[in-house]
């Protein structure tokens, strides 16, 4: 076990000091796209300022002969693009494949200074942390990085989710976590051939009337991960750092996709994956607190004057803990409108008399 006074000191002679404590930049789409597919490629530009976080992804859904040419493609699109409030991350392949050490080497050495973020897939336990730590500290290092590269871990093994709460807390590097639905319905032989959302077939039905079990009755379709992600809320703020959704494989359907993130936003996740342009919007609209809750949590708060007591407010009781709820709200408001103009004007509207 590391001591807890070594945790903060760099892994390697000459890498950067450790954050102590993980910047909450908005976060609320992580834009997926194959950086080696000269289409998707092509308008990354254009992208940039319009979604919080742009994610080279070199995994799964990257042909396996496309492995290094999606590797060279985000290299160039790293070093030829100002990234500008938008953030650049990348998911590398598996700790078991061929081609991660290659990716880590890769670029680290070529584009490490733009890097914010490295999301590493398949995660199981605190040791596949403790390896990518290590190798990046020392890649770091050796390119003369002045800012450690943050690290994100997809949950998407049983083992992964029984460990969650160590991984979270494995490194100071640690920023999140995301559900990995597909791998993981996979690996837990879960019947669910979808990538992330609900299904029909998990329900809860009506109790009978009269005892009549064949009568009418109606049927509520349940959430299948809401154990997980409730799961990761909680390891993730007590390690503060960040919980996402991960992807929504229906494309077509938009309106179930801003269901399933809403719900996640209101668990407590930052931000969800956006596998397709269109899931952008949905991401942002989603994980951007509406103008009618930030005047009611800006309400709350000029209401609670020091923050102690009780009062009652639209005939709602008031108190200590519901302007905390309250600060969380507003503070997220005022993360998103530093980057985003759009919204800026819809908060500053706001009159709270
Ligand atoms: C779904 C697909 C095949 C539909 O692709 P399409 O070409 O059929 O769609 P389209 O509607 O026809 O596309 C319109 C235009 O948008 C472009 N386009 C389309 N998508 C993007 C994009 N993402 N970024 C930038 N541009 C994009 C596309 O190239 C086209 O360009 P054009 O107008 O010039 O012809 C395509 O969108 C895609 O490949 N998206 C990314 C998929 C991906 O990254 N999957 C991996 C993450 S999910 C995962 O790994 C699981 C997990 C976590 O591991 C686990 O649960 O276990
Ligand atoms: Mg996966």
């Amino acid at each position: 076990m590391r001591s807890a006074k070594d945790f903060f000191a760099p892994l390697a002679v000459g890498a950067p000091a450790p954050l102590r404590e993980i910047p909450a930049r908005p976060s609320r789409a992580i834009h997926f796209f194959d950086p080696g597919n000269p289409k998707m490629a092509a308008k990354v530009p254009d992208m940039v300022g319009k979604v919080d976080v742009l994610l080279g992804n070199l995994e799964d859904a990257v042909k396996a002969e496309n492995k290094e040419t999606a590797r060279e493609g985000l290299v160039t699109i790293g070093q030829e693009t100002d990234f500008g409030p938008t953030q650049l991350w990348t998911r590398i392949n598996a700790l078991d494949s061929p081609w991660v050490l290659d990716d880590l080497t890769t670029l680290v050495r070529a584009i490490g200074d733009k890097l914010d973020v490295i999301m590493v897939p398949k995660v199981q336990g605190a040791e596949d942390i403790h390896y990518v730590d290590r190798i990046l500290a020392q890649l770091e290092a050796k390119a003369g990085l002045d800012r450690p590269i943050l690290v994100h871990a997809i949950l998407e093994t049983a083992r992964g989710v029984a460990n969650v709460e160590e991984i979270c807390g494995a490194s100071p590097r640690m920023q999140g976590l995301s559900l990995g639905p597909a791998d993981l319905a996979a690996d837990r032989r879960m019947k669910t051939t979808r990538v992330g959302g609900g299904h029909p077939g998990y329900l809860v039905r009506e109790d009978p009337t009269d005892g009549d079990i064949e009568g009418a009755r109606s049927t509520h379709q349940q959430d299948l991960w809401h154990y997980t992600i409730s799961r990761m809320v909680d390891a993730c703020a007590m390690h503060g750092i960040y919980p996402y959704y991960g992807p929504f494989g229906d494309i077509a359907d938009v309106v179930a996709c801003e269901d399933q993130f809403r719900n996640a936003f209101l668990l407590g996740c930052v931000g969800a994956w956006s596998l397709h342009p269109k899931q952008i919007a949905v991401a942002n609209k989603v994980f951007s607190p509406s103008v009618e809750d930030v005047k009611h949590a800006r309400r709350v708060i000029d209401a609670m004057g020091d923050g102690t007591g009780a009062v009652m407010l639209d005939g709602k009781m008031e108190d200590d803990a519901s302007v905390k709820q309250c600060k969380v709200m507003v503070a997220l408001a005022e993360e998103l409108a530093a980057i985003d103009p759009e919204l800026k004007s819809q908060y500053d509207a706001i009159e709270i008399g």
